[in-house]
């Protein structure tokens, strides 16, 4: 197992936002968080990636059979673990090319390896537009190509999506899908890919072109439904998440 949570309870600031959560993750799959807002998915993203506000109160997060609950984020960063944000902060003086470079192991003053470079160009980067600053003034799409394009570089086993399609055209949904079955080695069988992902969507518009094993929705910090995410997908837009509360009662 790539991702073993076991019993998880987050506080931050004081506040109970998640409990009981239990979460396995394999090599080779997809996973889908679903739930309303304020339900606690952007705040599972942070704690399994350690950021010091969010609070483990009970549980364990065990990655490649190691407890990583009490490590820094860059320890965990630097296990395997990655993530696209939704809206990251903009980094005033480091250059988007700098920073693909860092995250790709290589040395600031070396050329971007030009596999890096290849897909940049793929996802509408030019040598220009590498050389600004770090979601300075980039446009929301941009914002989101360019978040997609360092997990590329970094190449992380344990791969964690924010909404990567809210506020992203039609076209570059297609093109950001692409890149993240590419990251998620959706060209490979099941049993041969190394690594996972996690992805938060409320639309499911991303589901039409990235495909997802299982869906669990958060109701309230608790995952009140798991199962086939087209079958979820289809009770939300049916009876809203109301439909999960009932089949968490009935469990
Ligand atoms: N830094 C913080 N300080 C106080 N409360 C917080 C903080 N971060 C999150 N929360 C609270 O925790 C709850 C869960 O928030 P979270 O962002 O995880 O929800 P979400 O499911 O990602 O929502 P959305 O769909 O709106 O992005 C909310 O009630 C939120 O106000």
């Amino acid at each position: 197992m790539l991702l073993e949570i076991t019993d998880l309870a987050v506080e931050v600031e004081g506040k109970e936002v998640l409990k009981d959560i239990d979460l396995y993750i394999d090599k080779g799959e997809t996973h889908v968080l679903l739930g309303p807002n304020g339900s606690g998915k952007s705040t599972l993203f942070m704690t399994i990636l350690g950021f010091p506000k969010y609070k483990v109160k009970r549980g364990e997060i065990i990655f490649k059979g190691e407890d990583i609950t009490d490590l820094s984020t860059t320890e965990r960063v630097r296990m395997g673990i990655g993530v696209s944000f939704q809206n990251p902060p903009p980094i005033r003086g480091v250059k988007l090319v700098d920073l693909l470079k860092i995250e790709n192991g290589q040395k600031v003053e070396e050329e971007l390896n030009p596999e890096i470079m290849k897909i940049a160009k793929k996802l509408k980067f030019d040598e220009r537009f590498l050389e600004r600053d770090v979601n300075m003034g980039f446009s929301g799409g941009e914002v989101k190509r360019s978040e997609i394009l360092q997990l590329l570089a970094q190449k992380p086993d344990f791969i964690m999506f924010d909404e990567p399609d809210s506020g992203v055209d039609i076209e570059n949904v297609e093109l950001l899908a692409e890149e993240i079955n590419r990251l998620l080695e959706k060209d490979k069988k099941p049993g041969q890919r190394q690594r996972a992902g996690l992805l938060i969507t409320h639309l499911g518009y991303i589901l039409n072109f990235v495909r997802a094993d299982i869906a669990h929705v958060l109701l309230d910090g608790r995952i009140a439904c798991t199962g086939n995410p087209k079958e979820i997908l289809e009770d939300i837009r049916t009876e809203g998440f109301q439909g999960c509360v009932k089949c968490f009662q009935t469990q």
